[in-house]
């Protein structure tokens, strides 16, 4: 019963709903008493000869009244108390969603989605079963359970009653036993549903993938495993499950049959009549339920329990990151320093993964970022968005570290275009405005124009308010990268992270969006994380980093100059431009036209 203890938070906040219900509930069981006394009396009257047409007319009525008032109050309780188990859900499930938005990466990186997922689904379901099932059984067991003990103790016979029951702590102790081999084998498919979960959502998301390399028949395999393995442990389930109703048969058929020994023998002692002993039988089979209902209840309970626990521990889960939390409100400008001793991810073992990174990012400039992969341009970006905030060293806005400034007011400031970019299945203006859905047509236009979407957006069918997603346009990978673009340039940011926003997009459309960008953003900054060095060459500073370090920086010149890695990167990647401007030139001689722009890998959203 612990799970109600667990519960009774909710319980309580809602004890109205649950009173009027299990009143309803009460009464149901007291009118569901009278019927079986009703059949007795009819039966001795038949014995008797002494059953009249006025006798009938009035027990008839008692049926009829019985049956009208257990519907009414039926429907009392029911809506009452399933009302009341949605609830739980509803507010369960919000509470995890929120949960959800608050977790930084390390908690997704710990749970896998299909597991997330199934606590979604299939435990909010048990939880709920437990405030709408669970208090049901426990209540109809006890009260219709009781009172037809009762009622058998004081209008037939206390000795009869002792021996009926004598079979029902039988029944409770099996509950129990079968009731811990359930709360096992439901956790153990519970698992299995989540592995099966989290390989569908793998392969969805990995469709491409699959279908490219032909992977479909042995993906299929993979999920045939898992879809058998759910299927043995629920098979398992469902096989404890099936031992309750035997049993209640079995303890019923029992009760019966001491009953008509015993009760047999006393009509022929005319200790009761044969009208008592059918008002008796007929209590028992009022029994059969309320016993059932034991059995349910211990199920109920035991996937209840498994299923709130593992919410509870998932709803404890603390984001490691953003954990200080700042009072101060961001200032209208100020410059960035960045100025990092060393820092390791937290599940990293050796080495570090930035060491010794200074910058200094002033109103209106540019830094570049370069570097092979690996070399820890993203894990700056990270702790400026304040993934993690264990570093040895300090960031500063103006003057301020930016963990004293709130985390609602300083991330609002960052305008973060991610290397993967995520569009919203809504219209193209409201995945503009995501994050300022009060913006007006003009301040949408400004943006798109200044990512260089606005001419795309208006050659759309129905131009902004063109639906984007599944049932909408398809976007090609550059457009989806101006698009994310724009989204973050509405909300007028102080600092523009560009974390390789722009390798889809051609060479030409990379520099009207960079010039567009320098001529609107002179008084905030940007930072240009990209591969692609004609994304950073008009950069302020450009620091090419390796294995966490800085190995060179300055200014494009200076870098060419000094004859590192930036002068190699750019010279392989001048003649790379020119032979593929050259194939693009021989391409329009004979005729077939190359899309670039990202736009050639066909890829859509
Ligand atoms: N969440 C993480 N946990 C542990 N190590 C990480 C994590 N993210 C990145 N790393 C490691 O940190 C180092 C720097 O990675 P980072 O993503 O910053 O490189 P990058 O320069 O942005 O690479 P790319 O250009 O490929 O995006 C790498 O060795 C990477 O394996």
């Amino acid at each position: 019963m612990k799970i109600f203890k667990d519960l009774w938070w909710f319980f309580k906040a809602e004890k109205k709903g649950y009173g009027v219900g299990l009143l309803a509930l009460f009464i149901v069981s007291l009118t569901h008493l009278l019927p079986p006394l009703v059949i007795g009396k009819i039966i001795d009257h038949i014995v008797k000869r002494s059953l009249t047409l006025p006798l009938i007319l009035s027990f008839s009525g008692i049926l009829l009244g019985t049956a009208l008032v257990e519907y009414g109050f039926r429907f009392i309780w029911s809506t009452n108390i399933w009302g009341e188990a949605f609830k739980l859900e509803k507010i369960i499930r919000s509470r995890l969603f929120r949960h959800f938005l608050r977790m930084d990466t390390l908690f997704y990186q710990k749970n896998r989605t299909g597991d997330l997922m199934a606590h979604a689904t299939n435990d909010l379901q048990a939880i709920q079963s437990v405030a709408g099932l669970g208090v049901l059984t426990w209540a109809d067991s006890l009260m219709t359970g009781g009172m037809t003990i009762i009622a058998m103790l004081l209008f037939i016979d206390w000795r009869l009653t002792i021996i009926a029951v004598l079979p029902l702590p039988l029944l409770a102790l099996v509950s129990k036993i079968l009731g811990d081999k359930i709360h096992v084998s439901f956790e153990h498919a519970q698992e299995t549903f989540s592995e099966m979960n989290d390989k569908v959502q793998e392969s969805i998301t990995g469709m491409k993938a699959i279908k490219s390399f032909g992977e479909e028949e042995q993906d299929m395999a993979d999920f045939q495993v898992k879809l058998d393995n759910i299927d043995k442990a629920f098979i398992r389930v469902n096989w404890i499950d099936s031992m309750y109703d035997p049993l209640i048969t079995l303890i019923v058929g029992l009760s019966y049959t001491l009953t008509i020994l015993l009760g047999g023998y006393y009509v022929v002692h005319h200790v009761l009549t044969i009208g008592q002993l059918v008002a008796f039988m007929t209590y028992i089979g009022n029994l059969v339920w309320p016993m059932f209902a034991i059995g349910v209840l211990f199920n109920v309970i035991e996937r209840g329990r498994a299923s709130y626990s593992r919410v509870e521990k998932l709803l404890a889960q603390k984001a490691e990151s953003k954990i200080s939390e700042g009072t101060l409100k961001m200032p209208k400008e100020g410059q960035l320093l960045f100025d990092i001793e060393s820092f390791t991810y937290p599940n990293e073992n050796e080495g570090r993964n930035l060491e010794k990174v200074q910058f200094n990012l002033k109103e209106g400039h540019v830094l570049g970022l370069v570097g092979r992969t690996g070399a820890g341009k993203s894990t700056i970006i990270k702790l400026l968005m304040r993934e993690f905030d264990h570093y040895k060293g300090h960031i500063t806005f103006a003057d301020h570290d930016i963990m004293d400034y709130q985390l609602d007011e300083y991330l609002p400031a960052i305008g973060y275009v991610p290397q993967e970019h995520f569009l919203f299945s809504m219209s193209v203006r409201d995945n503009i405005r995501f994050a300022k859905m009060s913006a007006s047509q003009e301040e949408v236009e400004i943006a798109a124009k200044t990512a260089g979407i606005h001419e795309d957006i208006i050659a759309f069918p129905e131009g902004y308010d063109t639906l984007v997603g599944e049932r909408g346009v398809s976007l090609s990978g550059g457009q989806k990268q101006r698009l994310s673009i724009a989204r973050a340039l509405l909300i007028q940011p102080k600092l523009l992270i560009l974390d390789d926003a722009l390798s889809a997009v051609d060479a030409k459309t990379e520099q009207l969006i960079l010039s567009n960008l320098k001529a609107l953003r002179h008084e905030s900054s940007t930072l240009v994380v990209s591969h692609r060095l004609s994304s950073v060459m008009e950069a302020n500073e450009i620091l090419v980093l390796d294995e966490g370090k800085v190995i060179e920086r300055g200014l494009h010149e200076d870098l060419i100059k000094s004859g590192g890695w930036y002068a190699q990167m750019w010279q392989m990647q001048q003649i790379e431009s020119h032979l593929a401007a050259t194939d693009k030139d021989e391409n329009l001689l004979t005729g077939s036209s190359v899309n670039r722009e990202g736009e050639e890998n066909g890829e859509i959203y």
